[in-house]
C-alpha cells in the first residue's frame, strides 16, 4: 500500500517552480513551472534535448537549479530524511555496478534507507527477477537491468515515482510490463511522472501530459483534450458534391474537393454536415471525422514552440 508523507495538501505532489538550469552557455531548462498530482500517470513529453532528464535530475537532487526550485511532498530532495520512502526513480538503468549481484545491489540501497531484507525479496519477486537475484548484474540484458531499476525505485514503497524514458531499448513484452506497472502504480494513488519523446507511447499510458520544448512548457493538458484538439476535418462522399459543397459553404464551412471527388470539410462537424445534407435532400455515402495522427499533433505543438521562441529572440529582447 502507498505510504503518504504527513505534509498536508502537497502530499504526493511534485512541484517545479520557475526552474532554470544552465550548463555553461546551454540553457537546458528555462523558467519551467508545473505540478504533478497523485492518482494519474503524467507524461513528460518533448523532443531529444528538450530538458526532461535535466528537470527530473533536479527533482531528484542530482543537479542543482541555476534558479527556481523543485519540491517533492513540499520538500527539497535534500531535506527528505529517508528519500526512498518518499520518491523512487528509474533514470539510467544501465548505470549500475556490473560486478554486484542483483540482490546485493538492492540490499545496499535498502540498508541506507532503513529498509529490511524481506522487502528486497518482495520487490525482486514483484519485478520478475526472483530467478536471477544471486546473479551478477554485468550479465543482465537491458530489460533485466530495467526491471532491477524498477525494483530499486519501488523498494521504499514511495508515493512518488519518476521514470525517464523507461521503454527505451525494451522488447515488446518489457514495454507492456512497464506500461501496466505505471498504470497500476497510479491507480494505487501514487504520483507517476514518466518522460518520453514518443507521443504514441504516451497515448497508451498517460492521463495527463506536459509537453516540453527547448526547456519550456509548451502545453499542459489531459490526453483526451490533446486528442480532441487535433480533430482535423471531415471526409464526405456524396453523389452530388457540387450542391453539397455550396450548401456547406453557405453555412460557413470551408470545402475542398479531393481528386477522387470526395469533400474535405473544415469549420463544420460531422453532425452539422449530416443535418445540412438532409435539409437539402442530398444523399451522403460517407461521413468520417479525421484527426491528425498523434505524432503529427506532437510535431505541430513542438514546432509551434520553436517558432514562438524564434519570434521572441527576434523581438524586444
Ligand atoms: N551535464 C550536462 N552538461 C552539459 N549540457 C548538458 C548536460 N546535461 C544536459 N545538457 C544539455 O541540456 C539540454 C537538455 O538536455 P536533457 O538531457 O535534459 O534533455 P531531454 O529532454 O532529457 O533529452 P533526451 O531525451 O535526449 O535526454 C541539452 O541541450 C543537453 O545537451
Amino acid at each position: 500500500m502507498c505510504r503518504r508523507a504527513d505534509t498536508g495538501s502537497v502530499a504526493g505532489m511534485i512541484e517545479v517552480a520557475e526552474l532554470t538550469k544552465r550548463y555553461g552557455s546551454t540553457l537546458a531548462v528555462d523558467q519551467l513551472s508545473f505540478t504533478v498530482r497523485p492518482g494519474q500517470v503524467t507524461g513528460f513529453l518533448g523532443p531529444n534535448g528538450a530538458g526532461k532528464s535535466t528537470t527530473m535530475r533536479t527533482v531528484l537532487g542530482l543537479d542543482n537549479p541555476t534558479s527556481g526550485r523543485t519540491l517533492v511532498n513540499g520538500k527539497r530532495y535534500a531535506e527528505i530524511r529517508w528519500p526512498l520512502h518518499e520518491v523512487g526513480a528509474l533514470l539510467d538503468a544501465a548505470a549500475v555496478h556490473g560486478g554486484r549481484r542483483a540482490a546485493d545491489h538492492l540490499y545496499c540501497l535498502a540498508r541506507a534507507n532503513r529498509i529490511g531484507r524481506a522487502r528486497v525479496t518482495e520487490v525482486i519477486e514483484q519485478v520478475g527477477l526472483g530467478g536471477v537475484a544471486r546473479k551478477r548484474i554485468g550479465g543482465f540484458s537491458l530489460g533485466m537491468k530495467q526491471r532491477l531499476g524498477v525494483a530499486a525505485a519501488l523498494l521504499g514503497d514511495p508515493g512518488v515515482l519518476l521514470f525517464d524514458e523507461p521503454v527505451n531499448g525494451l522488447d515488446p513484452e518489457g514495454i507492456r510490463w512497464i506500461r501496466e506497472l505505471m498504470r497500476a502504480l497510479a491507480s494505487e494513488g501514487r504520483t507517476v511522472l514518466v518522460s518520453s519523446h514518443l507521443m504514441s507511447e504516451m497515448a497508451l499510458t498517460a492521463d495527463h501530459v506536459l509537453v516540453l520544448g527547448r526547456g519550456r512548457l509548451v502545453t499542459e493538458t489531459s490526453m483526451t483534450d490533446l486528442l480532441a484538439r487535433f480533430n482535423r476535418d471531415v471526409l464526405v462522399r456524396t453523389p452530388r458534391p457540387a450542391e453539397l459543397s455550396a450548401a456547406l459553404e453557405a453555412a460557413g464551412a470551408v470545402v475542398l474537393t479531393d481528386p477522387d471527388g470526395a469533400l474535405s470539410v473544415t469549420g463544420c462537424d460531422a453532425v452539422a454536415i449530416g443535418d445540412i445534407a438532409v435539409r437539402h435532400g442530398i444523399a451522403v455515402h460517407e461521413l468520417t471525422p479525421r484527426s491528425a495522427s498523434l505524432e503529427e499533433a506532437y510535431l505541430e505543438i513542438t514546432d509551434e514552440s520553436v517558432q514562438y521562441r524564434a519570434g521572441l529572440e527576434g523581438s524586444v529582447r
